[in-house]
C-alpha cells in the first residue's frame, strides 16, 4: 500500500514520519528530495538561478534558502515561478525512489508530501493520512522551531491550503496537539485498521 502522509507547515508530519521509520516502513521524504534536486552543480539551480539572480546563491555556491525562502513566502507569484521550476524534478525523483522501493519488495511505503493536495498528487497515492493541529497550536509550535516572527509564519502558513480542507480530503487523520504518545496510539490504530501495521 503506498500511503500519502501530509498536513500543513509545523503540523507534526515530520514527528509522525520519524515513528513511521523507527516502525520499519521506508520514507520517500518530498522535502529532502526538494533538497537534492537543487544541490550545487545541478540543472535546477541553474534554472532557479536564471530567475532569481545570483542572490539567492550562498558563497559557497550551494542555494541560500533562507533568503529564497524570503521572496517565495511573501510573493504568491514568485512562489509559482519556483513551483514550476523545482515541482516537476521533486515529482520525478520520488516517483523514482517509489519504483526502487517497490521494486526492493516493499509491502507499504510512506510517501511524506507536504503539498499533496496543493500539487494535486493525490493519485500518486492509494491512502492519504492527515496530520493535523489547531491553528494556534500550529502558529506556536512554527514560531519556537524555526524562530520566526509571528507574521513570517503566518505567511508561511498561508502559502499553503487550509488543514481544515485537508482533514476533509483525508482517508485518516491524527490530531497532534496532545503528547507524542497520543499521536503514536492513533497512527498505531490507523495502521491497524489499514491492515498494514508491521508486527
Ligand atoms: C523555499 C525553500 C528554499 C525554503 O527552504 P527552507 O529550508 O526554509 O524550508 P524547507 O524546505 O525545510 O520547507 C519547510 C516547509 O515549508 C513548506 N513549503 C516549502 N515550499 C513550499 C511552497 N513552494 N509552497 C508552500 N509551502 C512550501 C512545506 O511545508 C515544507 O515542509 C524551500 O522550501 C523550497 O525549495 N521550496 C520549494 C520546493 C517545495 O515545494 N517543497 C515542499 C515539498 S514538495
Ligand atoms: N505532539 C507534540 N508535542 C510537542 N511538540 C511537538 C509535537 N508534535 C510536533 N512537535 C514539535 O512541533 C514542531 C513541528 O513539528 P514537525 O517538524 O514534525 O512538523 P512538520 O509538519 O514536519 O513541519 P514542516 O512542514 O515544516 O516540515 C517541531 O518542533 C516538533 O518537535
Amino acid at each position: 500500500m503506498i500511503i500519502g502522509l501530509t498536513g500543513s507547515i509545523a503540523s507534526g508530519k515530520s514527528t509522525v514520519s520519524n515513528m513511521l521509520k523507527a516502525l520499519g516502513y521506508p520514507i520517500i521524504d518530498a522535502d529532502i528530495v526538494a533538497r537534492v534536486v537543487v544541490e550545487k552543480g545541478t540543472e535546477t539551480l541553474e534554472m532557479i538561478t536564471e530567475v532569481f539572480g545570483q542572490e539567492i546563491i550562498a558563497e559557497d555556491g550551494s542555494l541560500n534558502r533562507g533568503k529564497l525562502g524570503e521572496i517565495i513566502f511573501s510573493n504568491p507569484s514568485k512562489r509559482k515561478q519556483l513551483n514550476d521550476i523545482i515541482h516537476p524534478a521533486i515529482r520525478a525523483e520520488m516517483l523514482r525512489q517509489k519504483e526502487e522501493l517497490l521494486m526492493e519488495g516493499h509491502p507499504t511505503i510512506i510517501m511524506d508530501i507536504p503539498l499533496l493536495f496543493e500539487s494535486k498528487l493525490q493519485s500518486y497515492v492509494e491512502k492519504i493520512l492527515v496530520v493535523t493541529v489547531t491553528e494556534e497550536m500550529q502558529l506556536e509550535r512554527l514560531m519556537a522551531r524555526n524562530n520566526f516572527t509571528l507574521e513570517e509564519a503566518k505567511a508561511r502558513i498561508q502559502s499553503q491550503l487550509p488543514l481544515s480542507i485537508k482533514e476533509k480530503e483525508a482517508d485518516a487523520v491524527i490530531y497532534n496537539n496532545g503528547t507524542l504518545d497520543s499521536t503514536e496510539q492513533q497512527l498505531k490504530k490507523i495502521l491497524s485498521d489499514w491492515n498494514v501495521l508491521i508486527a
